[in-house]
């Protein structure tokens, strides 16, 4: 297919996004791309991309090796979602009110029981990787941790959204994509991260993953909410509600024109357009330094957290304000190494 890139519109710990558009019809996509000799993640995310079809799941068009510049890249096209991501509608000052987070939830959920009925664990549930159409449609992006329910464990995705059994390194299937979610509705609802009052980043993984502790729900959220959190953040793995048990609960029930008028902010703030150089501006300047660590998981619960401490120096604790990446060697399905991006937020 005959494409020209356009401007960069995302930037993630393993891809840039642009905008594209087709010669041929002069549509806009989106396209992921990364230098072919690094592009294992992205090939990954290809392969799950292309199985799954859903009016809820980032739209799959293709994939693409291009040679720009003098160097050789891998190309994963994409339908382009013009409105942002959730974590653009709520952030800092600005929130979504009830009604708007029932709507997006309801969205993501039935998202994620099309996935989990397919076999797949997204691994990496936040509201950076739900995606928003023009027509406020949520669909769930970035299968770049994503794996078939049967693969071999590694643990990949973002701590501040790890269920308490991930946390610990035991095992990352669907029921950890539910403890995500429960954290997501959290971050739409206060516009900050699931856990507060945490001075760095590992004690927030010993939080979760051995005091029994969950995220404290917002105050101001229904009983309906609340009870709907409660489904979702339950640290046994097995008693958390599945996607389609949660698709009944009222807090989603879709209640009627309330619905379609539901999208009103605290403030008057809306991300409508992500080609809107500001927002995407305000995105790059948020990059995080980088931290090596290996082998994160094959260790005693410990022994990880004083080596998650020992390598990551201290003036990359700098917990309010950045991401914090730690990197981990693991060994993925094809029996390559993958690179895997523990991000604190
Ligand atoms: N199809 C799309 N349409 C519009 N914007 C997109 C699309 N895909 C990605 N983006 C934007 O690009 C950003 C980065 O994309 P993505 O999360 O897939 O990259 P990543 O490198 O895997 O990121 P992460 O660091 O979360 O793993 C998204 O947060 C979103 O803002």
């Amino acid at each position: 297919m005959e494409w020209t890139r356009g401007r960069t519109i995302g930037r993630g710990s393993s891809a840039t996004v642009s905008a594209a558009t087709s010669s041929l019809s002069g549509e806009t996509f989106a396209v992921k791309s990364v230098e072919l000799s690094k592009s294992g993640f992205l090939q990954r995310e290809q392969r799950i991309l292309s199985c799954l079809r859903s009016p809820h799941v980032v739209g799959y068009l293709g994939y693409e090796i291009s040679n720009e510049d003098n160097k050789v890249m891998y190309n994963l096209m994409m339908e382009y979602l013009s409105g942002g991501t959730i974590a653009d509608f709520s952030r800092g000052d600005r929130r979504l009110k009830e009604p708007a987070i029932g709507f997006f939830t309801r969205q993501i959920v039935q998202g994620l029981e099309y996935i989990h009925s397919s076999g797949i664990a997204h691994c990496d549930i936040k509201g950076q990787n739900i995606l928003v159409g023009e027509k406020n449609e949520a669909k769930i992006a970035d299968f770049g941790c994503a794996r078939a329910e049967e693969e071999a464990a590694t643990i990949g995705g973002t701590p501040m959204y790890f269920a308490p059994e991930v946390a610990r390194g035991e095992e990352q299937g669907c029921p950890a994509d539910i403890w995500a979610l429960g954290c997501t509705v959290i971050e739409m609802a206060t516009g900050g991260a699931p856990w507060t009052r945490v001075e760095n980043p590992l004690a927030v993984l010993y939080r979760i993953g051995y005091s029994g502790e969950i995220p404290e729900f917002p105050g101001f959220l229904s009983d309906e909410g609340k009870d709907f959190l409660s489904k979702c953040l339950r640290t046994d793995s097995k008693e958390r509600w599945t996607a389609k048990q949660l698709l009944k609960h009222p807090f989603l029930s879709e209640t009627s024109s309330e619905r379609k008028r539901i999208l009103e902010f605290d403030s008057d703030f809306s991300p409508t357009c992500v080609l809107d150089q500001g927002v995407w501006n305000s995105i790059e300047e948020q990059e995080s330094p980088d931290v090596t660590y290996e082998n994160f998981f094959s260790e005693s619960p410990e022994k990880r957290i004083e080596r998650l401490s020992l390598c990551s120096g201290e003036a990359n604790w700098r917990w309010d304000e950045n991401w914090i990446r730690i990197r981990s060697h693991v060994e993925n399905v094809w029996g390559g190494d993958l690179l895997v991006d523990y991000v604190f937020r």
